[in-house]
């Protein structure tokens, strides 16, 4: 159905009128920013459109179509379109080359991606989604791709030491969490290289990396798009590479003894998170639910873990962890890091300063231990695990819960899926940070008294007190996803050291929705 017409006055100008039959929600107030504005093209009317009502009387109607991003509720994204029909075939081809050269000038948009897809993420959807809702939106964006199914782990990140990765405006992983990781530190590890920049030392100046990563979520948690679209959605996320979003990201390095073992953007947890993690990659055939089985199974286990943490406070950033406000689109704490991470580079380039600034330490039980350089808000905890984290502003939060009882844990635990303070309870600490260490009491246990190689014969548990729930055995780091062998570990913040097609989570006002002063309204 069309739902616009165009026609020329008798004047010089076009109009706009709605012919929509039912009430029409979009008629006289439908802005379209030309930045959200996905393709426009000519349409071929066929007969039966020819045929109808008020089109008889052209003799030969013209017409195109304009495709946007339409704004739904959550987050959600569309792509909607709206045909403009037109007697006059000179006045209609002015309006699709006007329009198109519009578009030109989003030079921001990119033209030519790289794209990796995992077939086995999640729920094994990956290669449908994208050939289902994403390519055709590609296509009709006249992005061009490069396609790779990935054959196994790490297929993407070795491929992106090899790929000529200048030919690419960005880099598109279908996918979850596991997979944006591989893909991150492919392009991270390679900017290094390429810059000669040794990733095994912690305090090294890493260089940015410019290109662009868009995830396409088909994961099991999908915490990274979650937390910085707003929603998991594949289509939204295809729009918001497709317009050119831009989203700085924090991106922790994590090393041990001058060896570098991963970097993180999303969750490094130790205790609970580390433990279903471990557990969960035994139950991979379960898919996504694999978590919950492994959740409940940790929950019960109730495991403690004794160590020291040190760490340097985050004093640059204006925000805290127990803030109100939330890190949104255009985020003035993110701006603000940005601005001074800008400083910082004119007065010292790429030179690494020397960071005399305090550590503070801290022994303790805990069941969990966990840094977060974004809230990390998914579908199963919408505000996340710290609600107040930044996506840019060169910091994480270190949330320390330490032993209680199963009852208080499992309170905490359900906070995550409401509106009540988790950060409200005697046993949970929260920092926020920018370098942290953490060392077993097991390792260092271990370090002071080599004779003590007993301990390690007794099993898992603590034998003097089988039902104390300590745990002499470590526990592993799940580092986004992934499990780490090391549990002393050496973490630094970089502030925005990469970037997604993405802008952030958008306030939810639906009066936002899209205004702008170059819209196709204004054309007219
Ligand atoms: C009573 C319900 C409480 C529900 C509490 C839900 C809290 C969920 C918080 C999720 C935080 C995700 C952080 C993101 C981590 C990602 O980098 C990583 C890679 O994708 N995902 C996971 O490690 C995957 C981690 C998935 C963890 C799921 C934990 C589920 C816990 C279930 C406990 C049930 C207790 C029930 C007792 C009756
Ligand atoms: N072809 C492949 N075969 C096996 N493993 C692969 C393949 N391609 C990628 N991988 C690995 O699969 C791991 C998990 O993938 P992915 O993150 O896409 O899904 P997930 O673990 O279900 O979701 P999430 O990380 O959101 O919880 C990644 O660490 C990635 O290295
Ligand atoms: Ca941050």
């Amino acid at each position: 159905m069309y739902d616009r017409i165009m026609y020329r006055n008798n004047h010089s100008g076009a109009v706009l009128r709605c012919t929509c039959v039912k009430p029409c929600v979009h008629t006289d107030n439908c802005f379209v920013p030309t930045s959200e504005i996905i393709a426009v093209e000519e349409t071929e009317l066929n007969k039966k459109q020819r045929s109808i009502g008020k089109w008889q009387k052209m003799a030969k109607p013209h017409a195109f179509t304009v495709y946007y991003v339409k704004k739904a509720r959550n987050h959600r994204w569309r792509c909607r379109d709206v045909t403009f029909w037109c007697a006059d075939e000179i006045l209609c081809n002015q309006w699709i080359q006007a329009l198109k050269e519009l578009l030109e000038m989003q030079t921001c948009r990119p033209k030519q991606l790289l794209v990796y897809i995992n077939p086995y993420g999640g729920k094994r959807q990956g290669k449908r989604i994208y050939e289902q809702k994403v390519a055709p939106l590609f296509s009709l964006a006249s992005i061009s791709t490069d396609v790779v199914v990935t054959e196994h782990a790490n297929h993407a990140k070795d491929n992106l030491f090899e790929v000529n990765i200048n030919k690419y405006d960005g880099v598109v992983c279908v996918g979850g969490d596991g997979m944006f990781s591989e893909v991150m530190h492919g392009l991270i590890g390679r900017m290094q290289k390429d810059s000669g920049i040794d990733q095994n030392n912690p305090k090294a100046p890493l260089v940015q990396c410019n290109i662009r990563i868009g995830i396409i979520p088909a994961g099991s948690t999908d915490c990274v798009c979650y937390s910085t679209v707003g929603i998991s959605d594949p289509v939204t996320s295809a729009l918001h590479i497709i317009i050119g979003d831009c989203q700085p990201l924090d991106v922790s390095s994590v090393h041990q003894n001058n060896t570098f073992l991963k970097y993180a953007v999303s969750l490094l947890g130790y205790g609970f998170y580390g433990d279903v993690l471990k557990d969960s990659e035994k139950k991979r055939w379960m898919g996504p639910m694999r978590y919950d089985y492994s959740g409940f199974k940790t929950f019960l286990s109730h495991h403690y873990y004794e160590g020291t943490i040190s760490f340097q406070p985050a004093k640059h950033t204006l925000g805290s962890p127990r803030d109100k406000d939330s890190c949104r689109t255009g985020c003035y704490i993110c701006k603000e890091s940005e601005r001074q991470l800008a400083e910082q580079r004119k007065k010292c380039g790429f030179k690494h300063e020397e960071d005399e600034e305090e550590w503070k330490v801290i022994k303790g039980k805990f069941l969990a231990i966990n840094v977060v350089n974004m809230c990390c808000a998914c579908p199963r905890s919408p505000k996340g695990l710290s609600p107040a984290a930044h996506l840019a502003d060169g910091s994480a939060d270190l949330i320390l819960v330490r032993k209680c009882s199963r009852f208080d844990f499992l309170r905490y635990l359900v906070r995550h899926t409401n509106k009540d303070d988790q950060f409200d309870f005697s046993f949970v600490d929260v920092y926020r940070v920018k370098s942290f260490q953490f060392t077993s009491k097991l390792s260092e246990d271990n370090e002071s008294s080599v004779t003590d190689i007993g301990k390690k014969h007794f099993g898992q548990f603590c034998r003097d007190h089988p039902a104390c729930c300590c745990n002499i055995a470590n526990s592993t780091w799940n580092c986004d996803g992934e499990t780490l062998d090391s549990s002393a570990i050496e973490v630094r913040v970089h502030c925005q050291l990469m970037k997604l097609f993405a802008r952030g989570i958008e306030e939810n006002c639906k009066d936002e929705a899209a205004y702008s002063h170059s819209s196709v309204e204004q054309l007219l």
